[in-house]
């Protein structure tokens, strides 16, 4: 790593003899297997963007330019290049945080891990310098996956518009978001990279016409004038061009003078211009490249010689859905399945492969997937919308006014919610119900093991009236927690449900576990403690409600953010129904909560027995 050490700023890398760039291109790739692999990490990603963020932090003077990186998730060279090269803690907490982050670095400015933002934020940032008469640029580093995203099109709609922006949009194309890309634009892409032989052909003919004397110029001038003609008619414009974008490419990513080379063009062009770059997301990896599933889009930690993992994971709250869903998709063919270009993440790959006619992957566009959603219900099909929890965010409007108000039959199934852990504050799945509670109609199930998800799915789908949410978390899948009885549809975790409990605990989801150890610790302590577990959480049942008037006070247990949370809500039925009992709300609190495991961060929520435990006491 000689090379890469020298280098602790742009600065460095910009005085580095060109001829040492294929080395530290070299030397960083061996550091990213080598350190990724120990940690975990977005390690596919990264290798296929290290000439791309070699050419960039050369050709443009970050942080006086600013540099913009969708998503976030390929930015570990961009670290490497501005002062950050210990990956020891990677995606660990006081480690670096796997997306750009501010308290970093003042070459970081992005920190949201949400797709499709990237051309907004920097046509804010571009108009802001020009307002100010500012020579600086905003640049845009965007996957052919993001660009997929509505928020894309909005801004390049708006950047069209505006001629002279100080804005180079960089479009990191390598086919794939975690599998291959989907859609037109895919299609239009490909077309744009097909050109290459075509460009390769003219920049011979313009060496060739150089090199000849005197009549090559003429001839030359000639050629360039045909080949306008000739693009246009052996290879349509691009649709950037004719939305009024300048366009520059396609350009090999992996050659890093062809990129520079570019990206110079475009930052003297004076005005927006969209440099096409081809990657190979992987590149230099052999396991990598040659994962079919997603090219090592986001590995645990695993062994570097062979690719292979080193922790074997138990079965997953995920592979619980997958299962029924596969169940389902057999016994009725109303079932339609949508991925927002996360087929096996969240667990629809079975179903793909055994009802390839009833999958639909739209690509990272939770909001058309939606309201597409509320249109395949209204067919009379019942679609089942699987995105992780974090990014039903987006499409909240989508839920409220095509879903609910319509009445719409669409289960969603939200996976990742709660902690999620190393990716940080904008991955923890901890605003879905907040958001989810105000919805008129919305009915809501927190599964807290397996056989619950499974149950909770065969009763959503059955559900024609109105959108139902299932949410539960990453990881390995809770023990099963079986019902020692039941009352009023409430599950009873632990305690009499007969007795007038001095406290009665809401367990939501997989705090189950959580609940029944505070209930123990309780009971231990001579407090007499009745969980209950609603699985269908909100609306909160009446029968919580009916107990509380029992109960000496209440304390609900949740994994989400605790404004707006179930015990928001089952304070105001409460209130709604006059039982003045104190209601104590155990959940996330309303802060970004940082990168660290799962646990470190229930830990530091407070969100494990004790504190819990300790709360109660001094109120008891
Ligand atoms: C709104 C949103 N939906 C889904 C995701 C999950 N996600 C993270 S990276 C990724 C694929 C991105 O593909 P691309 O933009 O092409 O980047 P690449 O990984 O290929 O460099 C997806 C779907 C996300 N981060 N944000
Ligand atoms: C960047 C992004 O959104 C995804 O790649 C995410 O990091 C994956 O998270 P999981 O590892 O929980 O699937
Ligand atoms: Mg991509």
């Amino acid at each position: 790593m000689a090379v890469l050490k020298t280098i602790t700023s742009p600065v460095d890398l910009k005085r580095l003899p060109a001829e040492l760039l294929e080395t530290l291109a070299e030397e960083i790739r061996a550091f990213l297997v080598e350190r990724v692999s120990r940690s975990g990490g977005h390690l596919g990603p990264n290798l296929g963007v290290v000439e791309l963020t070699l050419a960039i932090h050369r050709v443009f003077d970050s942080p006086n330019d600013t540099v913009v990186f969708d998503t976030g998730h390929q930015s570990y060279v961009h670290k490497l290049l501005t002062g950050r090269q210990d990956f020891e803690g990677l995606r660990t907490r006081g480690g670096l945080s796997g997306y750009p982050s501010r308290d970093e670095s003042e070459h970081d400015v992005v920190e949201n891990s949400h797709a499709s933002t990237s051309l907004s934020w920097a046509e804010g940032i571009a108009r802001g310098y020009h307002l100010r008469g500012e020579d600086r640029h905003a640049v845009a580093v965007i996957g052919d996956g993001a660009l997929t995203g509505g928020m894309a099109w909005e801004a390049l709609n708006n950047i069209a518009a505006n001629k002279n922006l100080p804005l180079v949009i960089v479009v990191n194309d390598n086919e794939r978001s975690y599998s291959p890309t989907i859609g037109g634009l895919a299609d239009h892409l490909a077309m744009l990279r097909t050109n290459r032989q075509y460009e390769q052909v003219l920049d011979w003919g313009k060496e060739t016409l150089h090199r000849t004397p005197f009549v090559g110029r003429t001839a030359y001038q000639a050629f360039h004038s045909m080949k306008k003609g000739a693009k246009d008619f052996w290879a349509p414009q691009g649709m950037f061009e004719d939305l009024g974008i300048k366009y520059v490419g396609p350009v090999d990513g992996h050659d890093e003078a062809s990129v520079e080379q570019a990206l110079r063009r475009a930052k003297s062009f004076g005005g927006p211009v969209l440099v096409h770059v081809i990657t190979q997301k992987g590149r230099g990896y052999d396991h990598a490249c040659n994962d079919v599933a997603d090219q090592f889009h986001t590995v645990g930690k695993i062994n570097p010689e062979t690719g292979l993992p080193l922790e074997i994971a138990g079965r997953s709250w995920t592979d619980e859905f997958s299962d029924e869903m596969l169940d389902l998709g057999r016994e009725r063919n109303d079932i339609v399945a949508i991925t927002a270009a996360m087929m096996m993440p969240v667990g629809l790959k079975p179903f793909a492969d055994a009802y390839p006619e009833r999958i639909i992957d739209v690509g990272i566009a939770e909001q058309h997937a939606t309201t597409m959603a509320a249109g395949l219900a209204f067919s009379g099909m019942h679609p089942v919308l699987a995105i992780y929890a974090t990014f039903l965010n987006r499409a909240f409007d989508q839920l409220l006014m095509d879903c609910a108000m319509h009445k719409a039959g669409v289960t969603f199934v939200l996976d990742r919610a709660g902690v999620t852990g190393p990716d940080g504050a904008s991955h923890h799945g901890m605003w879905d119900m907040s958001l989810v509670s105000i919805v008129p109609g919305l009915r809501l199930a927190a599964p807290r093991d397996g056989q619950q998800i499974r149950r909770a799915l065969r009763e959503a789908v059955d559900v024609d009236d109105g959108p139902t949410v299932i949410r539960f978390p990453k990881g390995s899948v809770a023990e099963p927690l079986e019902a020692i009885a039941t009352t009023d549809g409430l599950d009873v975790l632990a305690g009499d449900h007969e007795s007038d409990p001095e406290v009665l605990i809401v367990s939501v989801g997989s705090m189950a576990g959580t609940a029944t150890t505070v209930a123990e610790k309780l009971g231990a302590e001579g407090h007499d403690a009745l969980v209950v577990d609603p699985r269908w959480v909100l609306p909160v049942p009446d029968g919580v409600v009916e107990l509380a008037r029992r109960a000496g006070r209440v304390a609900v247990i949740e994994d989400n953010n605790v404004a707006g949370g179930v015990g928001a809500e089952v304070s105001r039925a409460l209130e709604d129904a006059g039982v003045a009992v104190p209601v104590h709300r155990f959940g996330l609190p309303k802060e970004f909560l940082g990168h660290a495991s799962r646990g470190q961060v229930l830990e530091a929520a407070g969100l494990t027995p004790e504190p819990i435990v300790e709360r109660l006491r001094t109120q008891m």
